[in-house]
């Protein structure tokens, strides 16, 4: 549904905040951009729509390459791709209903019409009742709702969301992740979305791609990354006290094989000594995966080490 290809962007300063961005998002999943402040994640959202030109590379969404595009053309192609922000970026002199509604009147759609779809839309997000409320009346996680409602009063397939929950309260940034899981859902939606917390990706993304430096480090799905070797988004999901300790093993627990008793498999199997070292385990999208860091002694080791390889574990060995 997204393909950036080869991106650059240098600003007139001089600083390069993309620097040859490859990223491929399919079509009806939720794609999470991870980094740090500085990585280059606002610029390439920006340039995903075009609100942002790119020195060289090309956009396409939807099969349309976005770069070649005129800007009346690019007027129409930004319709189907709707928006949301941190600070929501609502009008505050319109209401609720007026602010949904503001898309449709550029676009023309007749009055009526547009009543009907931001009573719609209203609905689908959770706010109906608020419609004649003004943006200060409401709560940060209700402002964000407006903006989503905004978002998708065109209809849409992909969203793009800069930090939507950057700015709510944990509890808020759930029910707003369980929005947004829900309309890619039921609306097949393609959802583009940048942060900076690790919680967010947990919690509802497919697919990730971590960001340094204007470069894109990894990327792809979220449980094939957890499978690989190395995998510094394994890292930062499941964090262990790095590096790791000398003679120690580091154990991946792909999708669903943290629910199988290996360790005690392991000690009346081969006979060995397990120290558990440190271990972080949680759900992905409703199923168990972690990383556990262990020292293993005894006399057969390798045996044992061969046996949680068999058993499609990652076990990744610090030389003593
Ligand atoms: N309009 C601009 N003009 C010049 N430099 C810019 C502009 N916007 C961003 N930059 C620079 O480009 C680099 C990448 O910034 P960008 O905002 O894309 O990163 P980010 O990962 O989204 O960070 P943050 O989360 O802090 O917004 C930074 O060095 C930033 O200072």
């Amino acid at each position: 549904m997204i393909h950036v290809s080869a991106l650059r962007k240098v600003y007139d300063t001089g600083v390069v905040a993309l620097d040859g961005v490859d990223l491929d998002v399919r079509e009806g999943e939720i794609f999470g951009v991870l980094g740090q402040s500085g990585a280059g994640k606002s610029t390439l959202l920006r340039c995903v729509n075009l609100l942002e030109r790119p020195t060289s590379g090309t956009v396409t969404v939807d099969g349309q390459d976005l770069t070649v595009l005129g800007d009346a053309e690019l007027r129409r192609a930004r319709r189907r791709i709707g928006m949301i922000h941190q600070h929501f970026a609502l009008l505050s002199s319109r209401t609720v209903a007026a602010n949904v509604a503001f898309p449709l009147e550029v676009a023309k759609v007749p009055r009526a019409e547009r009543r009907a779809r931001v009573a719609e839309l209203l609905e689908l997000v959770g706010l109906d009742g608020k419609a004649k409320s003004y943006p200060a009346q409401l709560s940060g996680g209700q402002k964000q709702r407006v903006g989503i409602a905004r978002a998708l009063a065109a209809r849409p397939k992909v969203l793009l969301s800069d930090e939507a929950t950057s700015a709510l309260d944990p509890g808020t940034t759930q029910s707003i992740l369980a929005l947004l899981r829900r309309l890619n859902a039921e609306l097949g939606l393609t959802i583009l979305l940048i942060t900076h917390e690790m919680h967010v990706i947990k919690s509802i993304c497919d697919s990730a791609a971590i960001m340094r430096e204007g470069r894109v480090l990894e990327s792809g799905r979220v449980h094939d990354l957890i499978a690989r070797p190395g995998s510094q988004l394994t890292r930062e999901l499941f964090p262990l006290p790095e590096p790791a300790p000398p003679g120690s093993l580091t154990v991946t627990f792909p999708a669903g094989q943290a629910e199988e008793p290996v360790l005690s498999g392991l000690v009346r199997k081969f006979g060995v000594d397990v120290n558990i070292l440190g271990g972080s385990l949680e759900e992905l999208r409703g199923v168990s995966v972690g990383r556990l860091r262990i020292r293993m002694e005894g006399e057969d080791t390798a045996a044992a080490l061969a046996y949680l390889r068999g058993r499609g574990l990652l076990v990744e060995e610090e030389t003593p």
